[in-house]
């Protein structure tokens, strides 16, 4: 288990981590979500020990390291750039990762070999890591940072530099590997739609504070606030203001029909794959709605709200 006690950073007279506490569990994925520069990858810096918090406490499994060095935590990292040592073939750079491990050689190499084969790297232990493409370097990363069997998962944006298809093939293989190994992962990431995926609890963070913390479905359903609910969705919410109030509704939540209540006119319409998703302005508004059909732009169209949700007075 992780603990973060009133957690704050400063970097000068900057603000970056405000406050945070929060406990994730033992073997929960949790993920921290957060837009660009809202302080995601400090606090996973700081949790790892490469950044020194200015006030508060982390224990991990109730040990102090506050004072810690990353090596001292028991973690292991995988950021965006797979930090492979490029000289030396896939088997020795796990076996690196295993240095310091008062294990000998043949329980080093069984390990190897547990964690290759689960994560399909198995055939590539004689390549240098130039050899390897994106996914498989991202995999080997992966190794390295579990074969020493650490408490501790940390995982900046691992996916970020993997084309999509393998993005989805990945995350499903992170998920599973973590459930087996029963490791408790803090797993950082931008993306509203990957957290939704494969967490199971979210934080969601802006400007270096917990905005919120709960279950995906709990996030996406019950957002506590606007800053939350443009965060997460894609398509994202519509913010609407109606009647002095601020209305926050989802694209699947919008019906066109003839005896709608508003009206507007098309601005954009966009092939999404299963539907069409079109741009609508209405007084000083825009709302978007997924249709079955396309509509041309410049069209005028009635609609009504089916849910929605309402984030206080505009
Ligand atoms: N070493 C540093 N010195 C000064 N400011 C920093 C330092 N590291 C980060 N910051 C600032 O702290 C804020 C949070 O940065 P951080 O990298 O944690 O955000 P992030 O949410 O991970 O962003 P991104 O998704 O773009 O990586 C940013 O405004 C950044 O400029």
């Amino acid at each position: 288990m992780i603990t973060l006690k009133e957690v704050a950073k400063f970097f000068g007279s900057f603000k970056v981590i405000d406050n945070i506490s929060l406990n994730v569990e033992k073997g929960e994925f949790f993920v921290i979500l957060g837009k660009s520069g809202s302080g995601k990858t400090t606090l996973l810096r700081l949790i790892a020990g490469l950044e020194r918090v200015s006030s508060g406490k982390i224990l991990i499994d109730s040990i102090d390291v506050t004072d810690l060095p990353p090596s001292k935590r028991d973690i292991g990292m995988v950021f965006q750039n797979y930090a492979l040592y490029p000289n030396k073939k896939v088997f020795e750079n796990l076996m690196i990762a295993l240095e310091n491990s008062r294990i000998d050689k043949k329980d080093k190499e069984e390990r190897i070999m547990e964690i290759s084969k689960e994560l399909e790297i198995y055939h590539l232990m004689d390549k240098y890591p130039v050899q390897l493409s994106g996914g498989q370097q991202q995999r080997v990363a992966i190794a390295k940072a579990l074969v020493r069997r650490p408490k501790v998962l940390l995982m900046d944006e691992p996916l970020s530099n993997l084309d999509v298809q393998l993005r989805y093939s990945a995350r499903k293989l992170i998920k599973k590997v973590q459930k087996e190994f029963n490791i408790t992962t803090v797993y950082v990431t931008h993306d509203s739609n990957e957290a939704l995926a494969i967490a199971d609890r979210i934080g969601v963070i802006d400007k270096g504070k917990l905005l919120q913390l709960g279950i995906p479905e709990e996030i996406y359903n019950n957002p506590s606030s606007e800053d939350v609910a443009s965060l997460i969705g894609n398509p994202p919410m519509s913010f609407v203001k109606i009647d002095g109030k601020i209305i926050g509704v989802r694209p699947d939540d919008v019906t066109i029909r003839n005896d709608g209540k508003y009206e507007g006119v098309v601005s954009n319409c966009e092939f999404w794959g299963s539907y069409y998703l079109i741009y609508i302005d209405f007084i000083d508004n825009e709302v978007k709605a997924t249709t079955k059909e396309r509509i041309k732009e410049g069209s005028r169209v009635k609609f009504d709200f089916i849910n929605y949700k309402v984030f206080g007075n505009g």
